[in-house]
């Protein structure tokens, strides 16, 4: 051992003896938080621990950028939660540890979810928007059911050409079931074990210690969840009746040319992955960002009476549009932008961890296994980079002369890379849905029974590291007759 004094943590709350900042960590509007700790310690890159784990937080973009993407050999890491293996979440591609198993996944998820390839679901996505627009004029008030049935259907019928038409359908009772247990497990103060490794040796007095029959719960739901579509798949294959899919397309080349084992697993784990087996993953961040959506334009119509002008001066009213169309569209880009920068769906994206060696960064020790949260939260709501950040305001994103700007890194999506490997997905399914409903509907405030106005619930729920639109209410009023024809037509 040297005698030179190790640099200091970043700033941070001082630890207690024993459990360190165990009682500092806050357990609810965990970015905002940060960001207070930010401002009480003066520091942008903060520092906290408890029984020998690290955690950093990162609240400037260049920070996590410098740390995330310069460093990236040594941040690419996840924590390993000893839940995820009790739960049958150990091969979900977002929690993977960094290494060769991880590495194959992501190439097979490139392969299939990359701006080109991404394109193959196009009809796919309209079909299903349609769909979504169709449900609108037949009982708009269950918007949210409708919206939860198009994420889900679509992301079935990519992975695995399985058609699902209701809410009611066993795979997503299962699948909620699951995440309801799962993401509990999972939250802060719901299973300690998940942010404290060491704990999985400590008696049941133990929050975390208590859980694992309900993990066992999840492992048998998750497994349940991932049988029957490989049932389905199997059985339209022998039948003729398969439609082209993540999986599909697999077994057919399995069948034809052969595979091996190893490939089968990846492709099975992919699929589950993205229908979303851990709470986090994929469909719920695009659900809660159109939750978002409808929220604000219900509260906006006249960001929605621009965005109609945009649209009917490009797309016209009749037709309806489609992605060709995005590129001439701005100000619904704008809108797409500022949904993402006003409520990012991960707050504090997934952890990344320093996993190889220790780490000096601007005279500060970062010990090797320490947890690292990029804050997008802090990032996109810094009002020296986004003026009036608790504002909604697709302006923002348009330069004096009226075109739209360059600020088009999504932060929402992370760094790194770990960066979210189904952003070209996320985004056009995102933007399709956006602009197919400013293009038909009129959202408003709903009313009540004597006719009066009532107030959008604009709250957030927080479910692990998600944040979700809390369900409120608001009405869909088809813009014309004409429109409402071509939707039914369409659909
Ligand atoms: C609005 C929608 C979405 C948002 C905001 C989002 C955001 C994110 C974020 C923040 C991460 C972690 C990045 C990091 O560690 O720095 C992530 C990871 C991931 N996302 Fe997404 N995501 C979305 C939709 C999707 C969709 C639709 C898919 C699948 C088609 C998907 C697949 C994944 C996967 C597989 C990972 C793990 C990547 C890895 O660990 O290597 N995401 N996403």
């Amino acid at each position: 051992a040297s005698n030179r004094k190790r640099a200091p943590y970043p700033p941070g709350p001082k630890p207690l003896p024993l459990i360190g900042n165990m009682l500092d960590f806050p357990s609810s509007s965990l970015a905002q938080e940060y960001v207070e700790w930010g401002k009480k310690y003066k520091s942008d890159i903060l520092h906290a621990e408890a029984l020998g784990n690290h955690v950093v937080i990162l609240n400037s973009r260049e920070d996590a950028i410098a740390l995330l993407e310069q460093h990236a050999k040594l941040y690419s890491d996840r924590p390993q939660m000893p839940i995820f293996p009790l739960m049958g979440w150990e091969f979900n591609v977002a929690l993977l540890p960094y290494g060769d198993e991880w590495r194959q996944h992501r190439r097979v998820c490139q392969q299939n979810f990359n701006p080109q390839t991404a394109r193959k679901y196009e009809s796919l996505q309209m079909e299903k928007v349609r769909g979504f627009l169709q449900s609108l004029i037949e009982t708009p008030e269950q918007f949210d059911a409708h919206n939860k049935v198009l994420s889900v259907s679509l992301t079935m019928n990519m992975m695995y050409g399985y058609d699902i038409k209701s809410i009611h359908d066993r795979v997503i009772e299962v699948a909620e079931a699951g995440n309801v247990i799962g993401s509990r497990l999972m939250a802060p103060g719901g299973s300690l074990i998940n942010i404290f490794p060491i704990l999985r040796h400590i008696p049941p007095w133990v929050p975390g210690a208590t859980s694992h029959k309900e993990a066992k719960e999840v492992k048998d739901l998750t497994a349940e969840m991932m049988r029957i579509p490989t049932e389905f798949v199997k059985k339209s294959l022998a039948e003729g009746t398969a439609t082209s899919s993540l999986v599909t397309d697999f077994y057919e080349k399995k069948y034809s040319v052969g595979a091996t084992e190893q490939e089968e697993d990846i492709i099975k784990n992919i699929a589950y992955t993205v229908y979303g087996a851990a709470s986090d993953t994929c469909l719920k961040k695009t659900i809660s960002s159109s939750g978002t959506f409808f929220c604000q334009m219900a509260l906006h119509p006249e960001i929605q009476r621009k965005a109609q002008e945009e649209l009917d001066r490009v797309v016209g009213s009749k037709r309806l549009p489609t992605l060709d169309d995005r590129k001439s569209l701005p100000y619904l880009e704008a809108i797409y932008r500022e949904l993402l920068r006003f409520k990012p769906p991960l707050p504090l994206a997934v952890p990344h961890s320093l996993s190889a060696e220790d780490h000096h960064y601007k005279g500060y020790f970062i010990p090797k296994g320490t947890l690292v949260y990029p804050n997008i939260w802090a990032m996109t709501h810094d009002e020296n980079v986004y003026p009036d950040p608790f504002s909604f305001k697709p302006e923002r994103f348009f330069d004096s002369n009226g075109k739209l700007n360059d600020d088009d890194r999504v932060l929402a999506y992370g760094f790194g890379r770990r960066i979210c490997v189904g952003k070209s997905i996320a985004s056009s399914t995102l933007w399709l849905q956006i602009a197919s409903v400013l293009a038909c509907f009129n959202i408003e405030k709903a009313k009540d029974k004597l006719g009066n106005e009532i107030e959008v619930d604009t709250s957030y729920e927080e479910s692990g590291l998600l944040m979700r639109k809390r369900e409120f209410e608001c009405s869909f009023i088809p813009r014309s007759f004409a429109i409402k024809k071509l939707i039914l037509e369409a659909a």
